[in-house]
């Protein structure tokens, strides 16, 4: 095992470097930070190209045959502590091959309680947020989260803090167009979008979309701000996109007889017009965590939690149902 001395004359502006978004994406690169996170990773397959380590024991926990050929650099614990994004640090951190979710392998346990149910997440910028509901994600039992451009980079530290291993638990495929994103859907999934659609109002009679029954009062802010673009539209002869036309109903009312995905909105603009367009498209339908009046909407991380393990329960219903129906 070879081991060197690093002699960082600037601790901290190598870790702003090693921590930065560029050199994630330019040196396709990853920090991880803790000895679980890092045996994790080395478990799911995530290719090691260095460590820092303060005490020669932390190296000892991890799999030898995962050492070689990486750079290994002893440094002092005031070192790490001051790189460190945890409240505790650990002694060990890692420069890691960003992993693609492709190459990795998931744990066994987790491949067994994976469901037919999905996660996307829709322009998702806060980091804890984002690690909480990989997090959750992961302990649904989810098949996979999509993560569309706009989101927060899954492999900033904060996210991976949050996340708590759930990195590599389940797949995530990140920086996705909308336009790509049923690629990655099983065939006939159904895309249901997360609404927190306020006070339900009857809509205005007109020719508009809002025509049918009841939608949501954002819903229709959203329309009067279409309804303004077009006819802006009707000058220059462009033509716009329209809104859709979805059904709003209960979270614990039955959505998953079909692979289902659930798009959860970011948290200051909600809801993609593409979310919904893609809803629409395949049946899917807006679910609505009915929340007292006067409470304005959840935070994106705990509406997530509940419609996952909400579709979790109804999976787990239908498939005691369909093994007592068998026997
Ligand atoms: C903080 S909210 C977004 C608030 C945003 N300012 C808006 O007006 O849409 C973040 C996301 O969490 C989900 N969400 C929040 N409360 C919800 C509820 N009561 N029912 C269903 N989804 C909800 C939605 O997907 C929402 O887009």
């Amino acid at each position: 095992m070879l081991i060197a001395s690093l002699c960082v004359s600037a601790p901290s502006s190598v870790m702003t470097v090693v921590k930065s978004r560029t050199f994630r994406e330019k040196q396709g690169k990853i920090l991880l930070e803790g000895r679980r996170l890092i045996a994790d990773a080395l478990k799911a397959g995530a290719v090691p190209k260095m460590f820092f380590f303060s005490r020669l024991d932390y190296l000892k926990e991890l799999p030898a045959d995962k050492l070689k050929g990486v750079r290994l650099v002893k440094v002092k614990f005031e070192d790490i502590k001051e790189w460190s994004d945890l409240v505790t640090p650990q002694g060990i951190m890692g420069i890691f091959a960003k992993p693609d979710h492709v190459k990795m392998t998931f744990p066994a346990t987790q491949l067994l309680h994976s469901l037919p149910l999905l996660l996307i997440c829709d322009n998702l910028r806060d980091p804890g947020n984002l690690g909480t509901i990989l997090r959750s994600a992961a302990g649904a039992g989810c098949s996979k989260v999509l993560l569309t451009k706009g989101c927060v980079d899954p492999w900033e530290p904060k996210v991976l803090r949050a996340g708590m291993g759930a990195h590599f638990q389940v797949p995530i495929i990140n920086n996705l167009d909308w336009e790509t994103v049923p690629k990655y859907l099983p065939d006939d999934t159904r895309v249901y979008v997360a609404d927190n659609c306020g006070l339900y109002t009857q809509a205005q009679k007109s020719n508009k979309a809002s025509d049918h029954g009841w939608i949501c009062d954002q819903q229709l802010s959203k329309i009067h701000k279409y309804e303004e673009e077009e006819e802006e539209d009707l000058e220059t002869g462009a033509s716009k996109d329209w809104l859709p036309e979805l059904e709003v109903q209960s979270y614990d009312l039955d959505w998953t007889e079909a692979p289902a995905a659930v798009v959860i909105g970011g948290e200051t603009h909600g809801l993609s017009l593409e979310s919904l367009q893609l809803a629409e498209s395949t049946g899917g339908r807006r679910l609505l965590i009915p929340v007292v009046p006067g409470v304005d909407s959840l935070n994106s991380a705990m509406a997530a939690s509940i419609l996952l393990f909400e579709g979790r329960r109804q999976l787990r219903l239908r498939a005691e149902h369909l093994s007592r129906d068998r026997s």
